[in-house]
């Protein structure tokens, strides 16, 4: 694992940027991407560079069950508008959070991610260790699945809605089997609210009570932190 430490959100923005750019000029064609806080400087980034997407395929992680892509809550309207709208890819696939029957989207988002390997895959982490949507318990081996939201996610999404009552309870999320799949995984974490999860993830046990422990058994992953996510690593 390569920890990287950057100043501030704004350079690991730039400094993720700069990794895709390196994955794509290798012959990288599919991307997994995220939503969310964290990755909002890289697609700031990714949208003024010369970067030119419209031969790959993007693959994001998950969707809350019930949002349509027109809801603004929605990853589909997030991801439309932080880098699709600029940075059209030639085929962009969210799962479908209007559909509601889990069993069926799960097991079509898991064929998609079978038929498309992911090549680098962008990652957040939540403040319990979560990666995707997947919370603390979620299996290593884990596919496609509906998620209940624990109260911890809830209450740290709740500031991109008007109430608390407002955020979706379920998400469908790419398991943590498919995350591992990835040939690279790019994991960012930006903020002091993220240094307990960043320690617990590397030099943590490798446990099912924190999700993100599982990338110590992946090839090759880089991290990207702030100095207020690193503050509790070892020096
Ligand atoms: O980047 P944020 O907003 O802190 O969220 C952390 C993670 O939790 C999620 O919101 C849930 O998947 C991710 O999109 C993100 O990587």
């Amino acid at each position: 694992m390569e920890v990287i430490v950057v100043k501030d959100k704004f350079a690991g923005g730039k400094k993720a940027a700069e990794i895709f750019k390196r994955e794509h000029d290798s012959g990288a064609k599919v991307f997994g991407l995220a939503t969310g806080g964290t990755p909002e400087t890289t697609y700031a980034e990714l949208t003024k560079s010369d970067l030119d997407f419209s031969d790959d395929v993007s693959i994001n992680l998950d969707e809350y069950v019930g949002l349509g892509a027109n809801d603004e809550q929605s990853y589909h309207y997030y991801m439309q508008k932080h880098l699709f709208d600029e940075k059209p890819f030639k085929k962009s696939y969210l799962p479908d959070g209007t559909d509601l029957d889990a069993a069926k989207e799960t097991a079509h988002y898991s064929e998609i991610i079978a038929q498309n390997p992911i090549d680098l895959q962008l990652l957040g982490i939540g403040e319990n260790g979560h990666i995707g949507f997947n919370e603390p318990g979620s299996a290593f081996d884990s596919k496609t699945s509906k998620i209940h939201l624990t109260d911890s996610t809830i209450k740290a999404n709740a500031r991109y809605f008007d109430k608390p009552e407002d955020v979706p309870q379920y998400a469908y999320s790419m398991g943590i089997g498919e995350i591992m799949n990835a040939k690279h995984i790019l994991l960012e974490a930006f903020g002091k609210n993220k240094a307990e999860a960043i320690k617990a993830m590397i030099e943590g046990p490798m446990t099912e009570d924190v999700p993100a422990s599982v990338l110590q058994n992946h090839p090759q992953v880089t991290v990207i932190v702030d100095e207020e996510a690193a503050t509790l690593l070892a020096k």
